[in-house]
């Protein structure tokens, strides 16, 4: 069963108030107001064109109707009526052409800041983010706001304005009856200022219950297997139909707030009117009102209530924008704590045998889930203190109990975090001092659990390789790689090294992934290889086979490697030893043998594991 997907950390205090908070999407936006302003105005032009109408009908009934019954006024009434029925359709038609393209540029716009963004963002902050509220954000939030944009905050503009002039035009009309319609407005703006209030909250719960959900789906499609091998998919299915009951109560929640508002304004408006027409007929009848005037104000009413009744709906799409936008900043405002220094440093000229990599008191805890900031190091030291110098050229293993911090050690030479206290330096200088291009460059990295994309084997192996690496070389260096990691076998899959291997890489073995994903790392060439136990899912033969040949290649390389078999530490020049995050021996395994009793706990620790595994193949029972 998945485990329950966390709640998307709140990284920055939101500003409160609805308007700033959409007003921050002219970033993004401004290209397109011209085009969304313009479009406003024909939309407000249409709007003010049928307000026109019912002045019309009044001078044709107070005139030529009710007075000389002229035919020629008739027709020229009539004329009139439909040029402005036309010329109102051409100012609709104007609004949706004008708006309709920039609402999906600045669609476009945003995703693509939104995924620059996260692709820059720490390896801290994607600990912390699930999946599934990120891509909820991506799709279906910024789909929300482009709607609002190109509809809602039009349609909100030219209702308002449409009910503040024709309830103008209707005093002037007939001032008592707009005295009633007046009155009846007061419990109407309550009425939606209180929805205000209460369908903010509602809409922002929605939108993050449904990323949970989105994240659910992930987590169970990626562990479709466990889930099966372990008959877990009823449990499955019971998590995700509690979380989308969740979300059908907030929906069903939303829709009662949104009814009862429509419900309201829509029914008020007409009980006014009700009451306005008792009154109307009443000062008719007596001569205080005419009867074009009397018919005016109702044709005004009936065009002002239109925009009355859909106000709750507009109001409902700006809460959900405003919600979607929130979660959108949320995202945007977290400033990455691993960033290029203001003026970088050049790494010195590259030495024959490989780059000096220092470790010089380096501490580092990893922030607790659901930290408030990315920066955030409230959980304890993983590692508290480390020194340990590799020299050039030399390959240094790791070693340590498992959960000791060898992989997060590893992970801060290339800035994946960045350290709390002490200095990483890769030949003298700071890994914070360079771009994190530069050391990107200087600086490889292969994974236990390798990760591959959806791409060729080419692709795969180049990832790391600069782009503008001419065809030949980067053929070479494709080829090289592929040699040094055993990976010949890619020769054999139907289309070579041009083969999509599949989404992550999963049409092939455990061991050929690692093989491809160590290939990767030894493309780049890199001045320091670090290997995270990548060749955990070969047999000892096929390691040792790819060991020896990166010892014979990679002579410019300096290694550090985390080690969980014996055999992975006895091809190393020395050992370091990670106890309670400190290196507390650094020699050669025989030394290191002799003389640390850690160690020597550590490597029978290993073995054991070794034989366990190997009895567990060969069907032998394991003692435990
Ligand atoms: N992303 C993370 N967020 C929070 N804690 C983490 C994270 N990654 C690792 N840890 C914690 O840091 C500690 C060290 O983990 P690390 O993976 O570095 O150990 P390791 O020595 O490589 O273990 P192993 O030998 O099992 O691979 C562990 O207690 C682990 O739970």
């Amino acid at each position: 069963m998945p485990p329950a997907p966390p709640v998307a950390p709140t990284t920055v205090a939101r500003p409160a108030s609805t308007v700033r908070v959409l007003s921050r999407l002219l970033t993004w936006a401004r290209p397109a107001v011209p085009r969304v302003v313009l479009g406003g105005c024909t939309a407000l032009g249409a709007s003010l064109l049928a307000l026109a109408m019912p002045q019309v009908l009044r001078v044709l009934i107070n005139g030529p109707l009710l007075t000389d019954g002229s035919r020629r006024g008739v027709v020229l009434g009539a004329l009139v009526v439909l040029v402005v029925g036309v010329v109102e359709a051409v100012l609709v038609w104007c609004r949706r052409a004008l708006i309709l393209t920039p609402g999906t540029g600045v669609e476009r716009e945003m995703r693509t800041s939104l995924f620059r963004h996260l692709l820059d963002l720490p390896v801290a902050f994607h600990d912390r983010w699930s999946g599934g509220q990120l891509l909820s954000r991506a799709m279906s939030d910024l789909g929300t706001i482009r709607r609002w944009m190109v509809f809602g905050l039009v349609m909100l503009v030219v209702s308002a304005t449409t009910v503040v002039v024709g309830t103008g035009l209707m005093l002037a009309t007939a001032w008592q009856l707009g005295l009633v319609y007046l009155v009846g407005a007061v419990p109407m703006v309550w009425l939606s200022f209180r929805f205000r209030t209460g369908y903010k909250d509602v809409a922002r719960r929605a939108r993050d219950q449904a990323g949970d959900l989105a994240t659910t789906v992930e987590e169970s499609v990626h562990g479709i297997r466990v889930l099966k091998a372990f008959g877990r998919g009823d449990d499955a299915l019971d998590d995700f139909v509690r979380q989308a009951d969740e979300l059908r109560e907030t929906e069903i929640d939303k829709a009662r707030t949104l009814s009862r508002v429509s419900f309201a304004l829509g029914a008020l408006p007409e009980a006014v009117l009700a009451v306005a027409l008792a009154v109307g007929v009443t000062l008719a009848a007596r001569g205080e009102l005419s009867v074009g005037a009397l018919v005016a104000f109702f044709a005004t009413a009936a065009v002002v209530n239109g925009p009355v009744e859909r106000l709750g709906m507009l109001l409902a799409m700006t809460l959900d924008a405003r919600a979607a936008t929130d979660r959108y900043l949320q995202v945007m405002d977290t400033v990455s704590t691993v960033s290029d220094p203001p003026v970088p440093r050049p790494l010195p000229p590259p030495g024959p045998r490989g780059a000096r990599l220092e470790l010089d008191g380096v501490r580092f805890g990893h922030p607790g889930r659901g930290a408030a900031a990315v920066g955030a190091t409230d959980g304890p030291d993983v590692l508290a203190g480390v020194d340990l110098v590799v020299e050039p050229g030399e390959t240094v293993a790791l070693v340590g109990l498992t959960g000791s911090g060898k992989t997060t050690l590893l992970q801060l030479v290339p800035r994946l975090y960045d350290v709390t206290a002490g200095a990483v330096r890769v030949d003298g200088v700071d890994v914070r001092d360079l771009t994190r291009a530069d050391l990107r460059r200087a600086v490889a990295i292969a994974f236990e659990d390798p990760i591959l994309f959806s791409a060729s084997v080419r692709e795969n192996v180049l990832l790391g390789v600069d782009g503008d690496t001419d065809g030949d070389a980067a053929d070479d260096l494709l080829a090289q790689a592929l040699d040094v990691a055993q990976a010949g076998f890619v020769h054999d899959l139907p289309q070579g090294v041009d083969t999509v291997i599949g989404e992550e890489g999963l049409s092939l073995s455990g061991g050929q992934r690692q093989r491809v994903a160590l290939a990767r790392a030894i493309a780049v060439r890199p001045r320091v290889l670090l290997l995270d136990d990548p060749l955990s899912a070969l047999d000892v033969t096929t390691e040792a086979a790819v060991t020896a040949r990166l010892r014979r290649v990679l002579t410019g390389t300096t290694t550090l490697v985390v080690a969980h078999r014996p055999s992975t530490v006895a091809l190393a020049d020395r050992v370091a030893v990670l106890e309670d995050g400190r290196i507390t021996g650094v020699g050669t395994h025989s030394d290191l043998l002799a003389h640390h009793p850690h160690y020597r706990f550590v490597l029978t620790a290993m073995q054991v594991e070794d034989h366990r595994l190997d009895d567990a193949l060969h069907g032998t029972k394991v003692p435990r």
